[in-house]
């Protein structure tokens, strides 16, 4: 997909084994004894074949030969059985730091970027890097090993003989060399194809409601079955390599065995070579046919393997959100005001404060925010290098969308989404923000919370800009009700606890009271262990609403941000929630985005917004006057008279 992305080489792979040296130097001496007793194998056969050819005493040598069969097995299943138990630690290793990066990851890097494709990185590609080590690595180097040492003795045992096998080695290897080259690169098709399979699947699956009721499950089909045909195609393209390895080598092998056999049978006749000698060679034939067949298969998976470590690496060189972080965030009088120690924080969570967490310490409240000239554009695909851009097998762009699919409300290419944006939120205040879609208003908090950096102007929490904050403390003092509500596959308390681990079981139950989820904890004997079904599918939409309102509750940050928060809630319960709100509005600092203006009219400001340039601020009564949009939008909600 990426064709000029860098190629990793063997040697990245082996700060990957750091850490695991010792178990490694183990296996190595494992190895080395289970060869050193394969090589000894023949050399008691010939031992044994010549005594008894001269009428010696030979039992010696069969008692010799059994413990060498024997310590061989034993020693090879020690290997191996350490070598995979390895290669899991290694691969236990990637997937974590893999994880790791990506929930580091900026969200511009999610918005360009499949999840199925992620997600297949973690799951496929880490396996293939297991491969590396349990069939590729030590393979190799045990079958180089196998090979000197048989190759040492053949010449050892007749120098002629072996000319003939090293001259049909070479002509083989040579072939299997070539073909190496062509077999990475297919390898990296394989997991480009299935990576595309995987988020195409996934595409399907996350919105298998919406597909039925399209009556588009063929079409979806199709859509899946475009990509399975590719990872086929990619996967027979890449057999047609892996399949003529093998014959290369074994024509030449069996031609060596061959000629080996015919010559060396003439110069036992002719007296030339002993029948035991002629007898070692040809299993040190063997012992030298084995390590290059395994070391054969073990390039391939090599092959493979870097071809998962290019996929790793690409991700694990993307800059993670904190790379970017600045100078730890000074702490403001105010700022302390607002986050007490955590023992303050267990005890105002204690079950005789209200829902929100009363933490009305002495001095003004935290979290004034103030936008100045504001610009902000979305990263176009083109700016994104294409690494959205799904290739289908013909190179033509994919059937799978990658980005937001409201083309029609897209901004365009060099037109900002939000433009000269500037507004100021005084702390403890509560502003709405109204406008049409599209306007930009999630825009704001998605660069509130930085998920986003503002191309032009500057945005202050409590007078410090937000690019010298780090987001993590900019964003625990940030409590965010999303526009969909996401609800996270798992439980009711697994949910609730997300933003705050250690709140008790009472405080779950009190905030659920709180949203008038309280029905829910209690449904079933699950209680609060009441699993949500995958993405929170068996909660109502409004059920997903209050979840999210109780989640930020719980959370108890000084700001709060919300997306329409009552969307999706009939009058009662969006009754309960205003009331809700008002009590945390007290001491908090309060930015809602609303349509339903009725929702709004009563807070300190509301900031008019339109194809992302604010247009008016002011309260309601004020903008019912001055904001010919504002009052337009308040007419046709039935608030004021046409
Ligand atoms: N992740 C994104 N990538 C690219 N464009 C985006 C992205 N998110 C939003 N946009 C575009 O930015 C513009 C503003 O979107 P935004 O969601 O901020 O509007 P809004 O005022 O909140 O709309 P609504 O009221 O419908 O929720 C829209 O044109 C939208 O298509």
């Amino acid at each position: 997909m990426q064709p000029t992305a860098p190629r990793a080489t063997l040697r990245e792979f082996f700060p990957y084994l750091r850490g695991h040296v010792r178990v490694l130097l183990l296996v190595a001496v494992v190895s080395l004894v289970s060869t050193g007793l394969s090589i000894a194998q023949p050399l008691m056969v010939q031992q044994l074949v010549n005594a008894v050819s001269a009428s010696r005493p030979a039992t010696v040598f069969v008692w010799f030969l059994v413990a060498i069969t024997l310590g061989g097995a034993v020693f090879g299943a020690a290997q191996s059985y350490l070598l995979q138990r390895t290669a899991e630690s290694v691969v236990l290793g990637v997937r974590r730091s893999l994880v790791g990066q990506l929930l580091a990851l900026p969200i511009r890097e999610f918005d360009r970027r499949r999840v199925g494709d992620l997600m297949s990185r973690v799951g496929s590609d880490t396996t293939l890097m297991r491969s590396v080590i349990t069939s590729g690595l030590f393979e190799i180097v045990s079958s180089i090993l196998m090979f000197c040492a048989a190759v040492v003795l053949m010449v050892l045992i007749d120098p002629l003989l072996f000319g003939i096998t090293l001259s049909a080695v070479l002509l083989g290897a040579g072939g299997v060399l070539f073909l190496g080259r062509l077999i990475r690169r297919r390898s990296r098709d394989v997991q480009d194809a299935v990576g595309s399979m995987t988020a195409a699947v996934e595409r399907g699956l996350s919105g298998i409601r919406t597909i039925k009721a399209s009556v588009a499950e063929d079409r979806e089909a199709a859509v899946i079955d475009v990509e399975a045909s590719r990872a086929y195609r990619a996967g027979i393209a890449m057999a047609r390599l892996q399949a003529a390895v093998q014959p290369i080598m074994s024509i030449c092998i069996q031609g060596a065995f061959i000629v080996v056999l015919a010559v060396g049978g003439i110069r036992v006749a002719a007296g030339e070579l002993r029948l035991g000698d002629l007898i070692a060679f040809i299993l040190y034939l063997f012992l030298l046919v084995m390590p290059i067949g395994s070391a054969m298969s073990a390039f391939v998976q090599i092959q493979s393997g870097l071809a998962a470590l290019d996929r790793i690496q690409e991700i694990a060189r993307l800059d993670p959100e904190r790379a970017d972080e600045a100078r730890p965030f000074p702490a403001t009088g105010e700022a302390s005001i607002r986050e007490p120690a955590p023992e303050t924080a267990a005890a105002l969570r204690d079950a005789s404060a209200g829902p929100f967490r009363t933490i009305r310490a002495a001095g003004p409240p935290a979290g004034s925010i103030e936008l100045r000239d504001v610009t902000f554009r979305y990263a176009s695909d083109a700016e994104d290098g294409g690494a959205t851009a799904a290739r289908s097998p013909d190179g033509t762009a994919s059937p799978i969308p990658q980005g937001r699919p409201d083309a029609e409300e897209s901004p365009g290419e060099g037109r900002p989404v939000l433009d000269g944006v500037s507004f100021t939120v005084p702390a403890g205040s509560r502003t709405a923000l109204v406008g049409p879609s599209g306007a930009g208003k999630s825009t704001v908090l998605a660069l509130l919370e930085r998920f986003y950096e503002p191309t032009g102007g500057s945005i202050t929490y409590d007078g410090t800009a937000l690019s010298e904050m780090p987001r993590s403390e900019l964003r625990s003092r940030i409590g965010l009700v999303e526009q969909e509500a996401p609800v996270l596959s798992g439980t009711l308390a697994d949910n609730l606890r997300l933003a705050a681990p250690d709140a008790t079981d009472v405080q779950l139950r009190r905030v659920l009271s709180a949203v008038g989820l309280d029905a829910l904890g209690d449904r079933t004997a699950d209680g609060l262990h009441l699993n949500l079904g995958e993405d929170g599918i068996r909660l109502s939409g409004g059920q997903r609403q209050r979840l999210a309102w109780a989640r930020v509750i719980l959370a108890d940050r000084p700001v709060l941000l919300m997306d329409e928060p009552t969307s999706a809630v009939d009058s009662r319960t969006e009754q309960l929630l205003q009331q809700t709100l008002g009590e945390a509005s007290r001491d908090r600092t309060v930015v809602v985005v609303a349509h339903r203006l009725s929702t709004v009219a009563d807070f300190d400001q509301i900031v008019v917004l339109d194809q992302g340039r604010v247009t008016a601020v002011g309260t309601h009564e004020e903008l019912l006057e001055e904001s010919d949009l504002y009052r337009d939008m308040a007419s046709r909600q039935r608030l004021v008279a046409a």
